[in-house]
C-alpha cells in the first residue's frame, strides 16, 4: 500500500518511522522547511526509548506532491489540517482511504471538504511523540490506536487499515464505536493538555497536585454533558480512571503534552478551541455553560497572548 503522512512533526514521524521499519511504502509530506531539508540530508533521525536510529524516508512539500495514494494518515496540528488537504490535493485520488488523527473535535467538517466521506477513516491515538530538532524525533513510551469508517458498510476498508497499522507495532484496532473513543480522548486531552501548559508542567506532576482530582472530576463532566446531547454516554469514573492512568512514570506521566509543546516550548498557537474550547461552544449552542472548559480556554488564549504565540 502506497502511504502519505500528511504532517510530519513528531506525531507524523512516529508513524512514518514505524511503518517504513515495518517494510511500508511511506512517504512524509511537511511544510516545514529545516525539518523537510533534514531529513533529505540525513535521514529522519529517531531516539527510541534512548535507542538512536536513523532511517532514509522520501519527504516532499505539500506543493510537490503529483501523486496519489491508497492511505492518507493526516497529522497536522488542528489548525494546518484545511491548509494541508487543500494544498496535497493531487494525493487525494478517487479510491485514497484518509485517516484523521488528529486530537480534539470537529475535524470531520475540514476533512470532508477534500474527501468523499466513504473514504474517510476517522480516530485516535494515545501514542506520543517530541521533536528535538528538525529532523530528529523522540519517541518514548507505549500506545494505541482506534479507527473506524465514517460510512457504514466500508468496515473492510477500516479494518485493513487497521491491520496495516497494527503490523508496524502501532497497537492499532478497528473500533466500532470510535466517536465514543474520540470523545473519551478528548476529555483526556481536555483534562491535562490546556492545564500543563498554563502550569507548565508534564502530565506527573499535574497528576501528582491535590487539584487535579477535582479538576478532572469537573472537566469530564463538562464533555459528558455536551457528549450526551450528540447520543454518546460517557461513562465518567472509566474516563476519570484512563485520565488518571497517564500520570504514572511507567505510562506517559514524563510526557509535557502536545499543546505544552506549541506553546511553551515553540511560542506557537494552540489546539484549544478544538479541545475544551469546542465543548465550550457546543455547550452554549445546546443551552448551557461548560465553565472549567471556558476558563481553561480564555487562560490558553491569555498564555498565547503573552508569550506573543504564533
Ligand atoms: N505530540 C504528541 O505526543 C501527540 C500529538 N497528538 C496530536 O497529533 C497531531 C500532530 O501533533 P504533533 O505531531 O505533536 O505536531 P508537531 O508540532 O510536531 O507537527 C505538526 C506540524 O507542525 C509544524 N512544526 C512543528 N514544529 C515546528 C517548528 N519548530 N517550526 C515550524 N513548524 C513546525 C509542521 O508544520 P506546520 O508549520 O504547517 O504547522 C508540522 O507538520 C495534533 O493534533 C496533536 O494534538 C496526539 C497525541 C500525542
Ligand atoms: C499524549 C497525550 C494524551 C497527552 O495529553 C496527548 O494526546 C498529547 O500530548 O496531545
Amino acid at each position: 500500500m502506497k502511504i502519505a503522512i500528511a504532517g510530519a512533526g513528531a506525531m507524523g514521524s512516529r508513524f512514518g518511522y514505524q511503518l517504513k521499519k515495518a517494510g511500508q511504502d511511506v512517504t512524509l509530506i511537511d511544510p516545514w522547511t529545516d525539518h523537510v531539508e533534514a531529513i533529505r540530508e540525513h535521514g529522519l533521525q529517531v531516539d527510541y526509548d534512548g535507542q538512536l536510529d536513523s532511517v532514509e524516508i522520501p519527504i516532499l512539500y505539500p506543493q510537490e506532491v503529483t501523486e496519489s495514494y491508497d492511505l492518507v494518515v493526516c497529522f497536522t496540528k488542528a489548525l494546518g489540517l484545511d491548509a494541508m488537504l487543500a494544498n496535497i490535493k493531487p494525493a487525494l485520488g478517487e479510491h485514497t482511504r484518509v485517516l484523521c488523527l488528529l486530537n480534539g473535535l470537529g475535524h470531520e467538517k475540514t476533512v470532508e471538504k477534500y474527501v468523499p466521506a466513504e473514504n474517510f477513516l476517522i480516530g485516535n491515538t494515545i501514542w506520543t511523540a517530541g521533536l528535538d530538532g528538525p529532523g530528529k524525533a523522540h519517541l518514548y513510551g507505549s500506545g494505541s490506536l482506534a479507527l473506524q469508517n465514517v460510512v457504514p458498510g466500508h468496515e473492510e476498508q477500516a479494518k485493513e487499515v487497521a491491520e496495516l497499522l497494527d503490523q508496524a507495532g502501532l497497537n492499532a484496532t478497528f473500533d466500532p464505536n470510535v466517536r465514543y473513543s474520540i470523545y473519551r480522548k478528548a476529555a483526556l486531552n481536555g483534562c491535562v493538555n490546556g492545564v500543563c501548559a498554563l502550569l507548565d508542567c508534564n502530565l506527573g506532576s499535574f497528576g501528582s497536585t491535590d487539584s487535579a482530582p477535582v479538576i478532572i472530576r469537573e472537566v469530564v463532566s463538562e464533555f459528558a454533558a455536551v457528549a450526551a446531547q450528540e447520543g454518546i454516554i460517557l461513562d465518567q469514573p472509566e474516563v476519570v480512571s484512563y485520565v488518571e492512568s497517564i500520570f504514572s512514570p511507567d505510562s506517559i506521566g514524563e510526557h509535557f503534552p502536545s499543546l505544552h509543546q506549541d506553546l511553551v516550548q515553540k511560542g506557537r498557537l494552540t489546539e484549544i478551541d478544538f479541545i475544551n474550547g469546542a465543548i465550550a461552544r457546543q455547550a452554549v449552542e445546546y443551552g448551557f455553560r461548560a465553565p472549567y472548559c471556558e476558563l481553561i480556554t480564555l487562560l490558553v488564549h491569555s498564555k498565547e497572548q503573552i508569550l506573543g504565540a504564533k
